[in-house]
């Protein structure tokens, strides 16, 4: 087999041009690839970077070797499960985001959305749910509704809402950045409310990696389902394709005169001028993307809520770490400071408690988170 791959491997190369390869070549050669041999290499990624992408396929020839790691270290942030296309994982692999159409149905979002009221009306209530309302009115008097949540989180003591991170179609995508054991370990129910005239709807460019102290970052993934039409107009997402390949940035509020949202922490020095992708999707359309991909959504100027529902996921062997001494001890201070009030345990807990508790297995076996 090695042999076999060798020589293929060669014969595309062989047929181009021994000059820098150009990005529909690499394209070509890894599609030709991928098709003969179900995928095994299929981490021959495009690059944009010509000469640099000749480099590494001299590189992988020469070093032509089966074992996992090296395979891994050329595709590191996909794993063959049959279900990607050649096409849908180098996307991933370049971009950080693989958007699906139509995967959750809309009986499914309805009957989600049915959930969400009786939460905003108080007819349930559930255990360790966190209901957030927007900072420009959360010094207003309470009422009881839709209008005055801007965010549910920790719904993993709701069956219902919860549903949405069993989903099989959406687990079966999960699991191709993942792998096979999976916890659901962060619930979000976005309610983004019309933007009461000081932007507080917008939520800053982040990376979500900065809110988590597990790893590694390769086998955690977002899954982030739009509940109705959502466009530049109601605040979709907005990416940087591609940044989820560089490192995890300092974090902070950002300076808005208006205010912003209790831990909202934007990436510091983030430059407006950046290339950026609005993802306009329709009613059960769903985002996957990589944890350390920039994002963050714009200014509801509609006068309706923009819904959406999410899941963070990370592997079963995902493991802690200590974010003491790292940017990331500012979000760790705030959130042990929430967790304290919320659960009103005093002095011994840590950062690491506060995610083993919402932690959820839905595929798989628990192993280190
Ligand atoms: C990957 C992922 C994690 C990325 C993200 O999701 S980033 C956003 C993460 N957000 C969170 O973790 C939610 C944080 N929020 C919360 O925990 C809660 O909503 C709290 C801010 C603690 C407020 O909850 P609670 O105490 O039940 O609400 P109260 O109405 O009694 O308000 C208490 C004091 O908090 C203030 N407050 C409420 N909502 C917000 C807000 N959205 N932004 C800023 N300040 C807020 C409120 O004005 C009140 O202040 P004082 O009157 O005590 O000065
Ligand atoms: N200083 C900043 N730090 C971090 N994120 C920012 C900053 N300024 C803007 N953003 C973010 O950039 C993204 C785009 O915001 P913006 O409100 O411009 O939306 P938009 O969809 O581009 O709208 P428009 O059509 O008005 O350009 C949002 O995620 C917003 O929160
Ligand atoms: O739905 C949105 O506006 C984005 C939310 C988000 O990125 C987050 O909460 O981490
Ligand atoms: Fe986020
Ligand atoms: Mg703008």
């Amino acid at each position: 087999m090695l042999v076999c791959v060798r020589t293929c491997v060669r014969a595309c190369v062989c047929v181009l041009p021994s000059a820098p390869l150009t990005y529909g070549q690499q394209t070509f050669l890894l599609l030709y690839l991928s098709s003969v041999f179900t995928g095994s290499y299929t981490g021959l990624l495009p690059d944009r970077n010509m000469s640099r992408a000749a480099d590494r396929l001299r590189l992988l020839i020469n070093h032509l070797d089966p074992s996992p790691a090296s395979i891994v270290s050329f595709i590191p942030y996909t794993f063959e499960t049959d279900l990607l296309t050649p096409e849908q994982r180098v996307f991933y692999e370049e971009n950080g985001f693989l958007l699906i159409k139509n995967l959750v149905s809309e009986e499914d979002i309805d009957r989600f959305r049915k959930a969400f009221e009786r939460i905003c009306r108080q007819e349930v209530k559930v255990p360790g749910l966190v209901v957030m309302r927007d900072v420009a009115i959360a010094k207003s008097e309470f009422v009881p509704d839709q209008k005055a949540v801007s965010k549910l989180q920790d719904f993993q003591e709701d069956p219902e809402l919860f549903r949405y991170c069993s989903l099989p179609q959406i687990l079966k995508y999960v699991e191709c950045f993942t792998g096979p054991n999976i916890m659901a370990m962060h619930t979000m129910l976005i309610n983004k409310p019309p933007d009461a005239g000081k932007k507080t709807s917008r939520h800053p460019m982040h990376q979500d990696l900065h809110y988590f102290p597990f790893r590694p970052a390769d086998r955690i993934v977002c899954s982030w389902t739009a509940m109705e039409k959502v466009t530049r107009q109601n605040g979709c997402l907005v990416v940087l394709p591609g940044t989820h390949q560089g490192t995890l940035q300092e974090h902070d509020y950002p300076e808005w005169e208006g205010g912003v949202n209790k831990m909202y922490h934007g990436v510091r020095g983030y430059d407006p001028q950046q290339p950026r992708v609005h993802l306009e999707m329709e009613k059960g359309d769903t985002v996957f993307f990589h944890p350390l991909l920039i994002h963050g959504s714009g200014m509801n100027q509609t006068q309706g809520f923009r819904k959406a529902i999410s899941c963070h996921y990370a592997s079963g062997d995902c493991y802690y770490i200590d974010v003491k001494g790292t940017t990331q001890e500012n979000i760790e201070n705030e959130a042990l400071d929430i967790a304290v009030r919320k659960y009103g345990v005093e002095g011994d807990v840590h950062f690491k408690d506060v995610w083993m508790i919402r932690g959820r297995l839905v595929q798989g076996e628990r192993l280190s988170l």
